[in-house]
């Protein structure tokens, strides 16, 4: 895979079974061919003993494959290159059940099982960190298409249980892109991990007779890359983006036997499919000017996706029994096609992000370095608020300095408009700017009644979060913030202990080189002068000598008992962080999201702290996450040292599952006054302060 004229690569995975049908599929020693034959009566259907054969070649056999080495085939290279600003792509195309989803994300409850998408966030993660000059920002979208619509599977709103987002595929001057598509940024493997597991647990479901945990949408994880130098002197930034693509099932209609929605559902997977085939035959035929891209939405959400300037991979999968053997023929008929598709990968040209100076009527002097725009646009005010929170809230340790830059210009804009407002509303004087009309409209909206929804959502996208969290300290989560305020202290003081003891052993070692040298030379005189004798000077040196040897090791042993204490605290402390962020999260949502009457509900009975949700009243929760997530840490960890957060990520998943679950069972009870279920009332509240 290189900046030459290439083709996009084909590898074709066999789905392990015990019934593998030897007699119609064979798999060449080369690991690149692979026959079929099949016996057909010469009206079709009823078997006689005419043969057919097909013969294929593509670039590679998995066979027997783990799914290391599936990544390592398919797609390690590619992401090396996305890092260099090339775009790739990856499919995953094949019948129902035949392994797609296996390989590209892989079994998300098993980290030596995880597929494609875990393995490229954490190649990704790894190179930056290992960048010393060069700063490597992620984003992440992803998307679904079920029957030609479009589903944003990171939306906020699907917490809520809403799909109403509207999207639409455009064509811009830098490719196709997804209006309305949210993108994530993300500032460490855990997170973007969160996000591929939150998007599959949103995935749409329908039980269909081939599998019944079949996935009848076509699903693309997307990967944005942006690479740009740390010392903001230079402006340049490369981009790229990974398209990771899990294809819904391709089984002919005739085969799924489906009926009613299912056949609905099949009928659309069959077109875009055959779509995309069309597709890729016009895309393998140099002399075609017309590329049916519009066809369908998968199609033209894939424009610039297949082949072209982008290093392109198919996983066709494959079921290797007998009754599915025309599916796999027609999955290596795909194949090949898309084998001759060429592709001319160039890496994107760096960019110059835009500098705009402040006009008349600017708000100021922007220091050159600061490369967000003077007015930020949405996302990267999205951007900027992320990040600064997760700074704040400890989520991130370092933060770059644009942001803070970021925040602080927004900080400014909102006094800007709060001042506005006060003049208009007679509290206070000062002019109004023809913009700033819309924003002073918008702040008495707040008045109103309706404005009470606006304030949630402005709540909800973060506008006030470091406030609340301020606040949240102060109040209702004051004493786990004390209980993680001490153990960091503790943990601090341990740490500089731990330096000075290192500090006084080096030393003590450095003093007893020295003397240990001086005793050796001392020695080697006397037995050439073939004498024995002890003077003082010598006697001293010796009893320094014994003296430092018993400093060095209480040193020793003192270092490693603050090893100990060090590991230990620090444990606390991420614990208490997260315990402070997690509470945090509940009471933010409990304070600003639950409609005042459920509040009011929640208060008789009381034995919750303040701030917190009496789960045990409201509903049975499952085994707590927090437990399962550390007994097999006990278990996986030492096996597996980096899937620490590829686990956390999937806990982190499933405690905001169990809230929001908690959360609806909080709304039906609202709907119904004095119903409250009865089950898991003996259970401890699973809000338990850190001793
Ligand atoms: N190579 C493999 N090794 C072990 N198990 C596999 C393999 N491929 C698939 N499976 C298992 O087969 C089942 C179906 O696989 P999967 O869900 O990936 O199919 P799919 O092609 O994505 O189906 P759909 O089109 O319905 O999404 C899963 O339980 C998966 O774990």
């Amino acid at each position: 895979m290189g900046s030459t004229h290439s083709r996009v690569q084909a590898f074709v995975r066999v789905k392990p079974t015990a019934h593998f049908a030897q007699d119609m599929i064979k798999l060449g020693s080369d690991n690149k061919s692979i026959n079929i034959y099949i016996r057909r009566s010469p009206r079709g259907g009823a078997v006689n003993n005419s043969h057919t054969d097909w013969s294929f070649k593509l670039d590679g056999l998995l066979h027997n494959t783990s799914q290391k080495m599936v990544y390592e085939t398919v797609a390690k290279d590619l992401v090396a290159k996305a890092l260099q600003g090339y775009n790739g792509t990856i499919m995953c195309y094949g019948q129902t059940g035949a392994g797609k989803t296996y390989t590209m994300t892989g079994v998300t409850s098993d980290y030596r099982r995880r597929g494609i998408i875990p393995r490229a966030i954490h190649q990704i993660f790894k190179a930056a960190a290992e960048f010393l000059n060069v700063m490597v920002t992620v984003r992440i979208s992803y998307l679904e298409i079920y029957n030609e619509a479009l589903f944003d599977l990171l939306a906020p709103e699907l917490a809520r249980g809403c799909r109403d987002t509207q999207l639409v595929v455009r064509d811009g001057p830098q490719g196709v892109y997804v209006k309305g598509l949210s993108i994530h940024p993300v500032s460490h493997e855990e997170e973007a991990l969160h996000l591929l597991f939150e998007g599959e647990t949103n995935r749409v479901i329908g039980e269909h007779t081939l599998n019944k945990n079949s996935s009848r949408s076509h699903c693309i994880f997307t990967l944005y890359i942006e690479c740009r130098s740390r010392d903001y002197t230079n402006p340049k930034c490369l981009k790229s983006k990974i398209t990771l693509i899990d294809l819904a099932g391709s089984e002919r209609l005739s085969k799924t036997g489906s009926e009613g929605q299912l056949r609905v559902e099949a009928s659309y997977i069959n077109k875009s499919l055959s779509f995309l085939e069309q597709l890729v035959i016009a895309l393998a035929d140099p002399k075609r000017e017309h590329i049916p891209f519009r066809q369908s939405k998968l199609t033209h959400v894939l424009k610039d996706s297949l082949g072209g300037n982008c290093n392109t991979v198919l996983v066709t999968n494959i079921y290797g029994e007998a009754s599915h053997v025309e599916e796999t023929l027609s999955s290596l008929r795909f194949a090949t096609r898309m084998n001759w598709v060429t592709a001319e990968p160039v890496p994107n040209e760096p960019f110059y992000k835009e500098v705009r100076t402040a006009g008349a009527g600017g708000r100021g002097i922007i220091p050159d370095s600061f490369i967000f725009r003077i007015t930020p646009v949405k996302t990267q005010r999205e951007e900027i608020r992320s990040q600064v929170q997760k700074y704040l809230r400890g989520v991130i340790k370092e933060i770059d300095v644009r942001f803070l830059k970021g925040w602080f210009f927004l900080s400014q804009q909102e006094e800007e408009v709060e001042f506005r407002l006060r003049s208009k509303y007679g509290l206070g004087h000062g002019d109004f700017a023809a913009d700033s009309e819309a924003k002073a409209e918008w702040r008495a909206a707040l008045h109103t009644e309706e404005a009470q929804d606006k304030q949630e959502d402005t709540v909800m996208l973060g506008l006030d979060l470091e406030e609340a969290f301020e606040l949240f300290k102060k109040e209702a989560g004051r004493e786990i913030h004390q209980i993680f305020r001490e153990n960091n202290r503790i943990l601090i003081s341990r740490k500089k202990r731990s330096c000075s003891v290192a500090n006084r052993i080096n030393h003590n070692k450095q003093q007893m080189e020295g003397i240990t040298e001086a005793l050796e030379a001392w020695k080697r005189k006397q037995s050439q002068e073939g004498k024995m004798i002890i003077k003082e000077k010598e006697l001293s040196l010796i009893l320094k000598l014994k003296e430092l040897k018993e400093a060095h090791r209480a040193g020793f042993a003192e270092l490693q008992d603050l090893k100990a204490e060090i590991q230990y605290c620090q444990q606390l402390v991420d614990k208490c962080r997260k315990r402070l962020i997690s509470e945090f999260e509940i009471w933010y949502k409990e304070s600003f999201l639950i409609p005042e009457h459920v509040r009011e509900a929640l208060k008789p009975g009381g034995n919750t702290r303040a701030g917190m949700i009496p789960i045990n009243r409201v509903t049975c929760l499952d085994e707590d996450e927090q437990d399962r997530f550390e007994q097999m840490q006990e278990m996986v960890l030492p096996e597996s040292p980096g899937s620490e957060p590829f686990y956390r990520a999937r806990m982190k998943t499933e405690q905001k599952h169990t809230f929001n679950r908690t959360m609806a069972a909080l709304q039906k009870m609202s709907r119904k006054p004095g119903l409250v279920t009865a089950a898991g009332k003996k259970k401890a509240l699973s809000f338990l302060p850190i001793t």
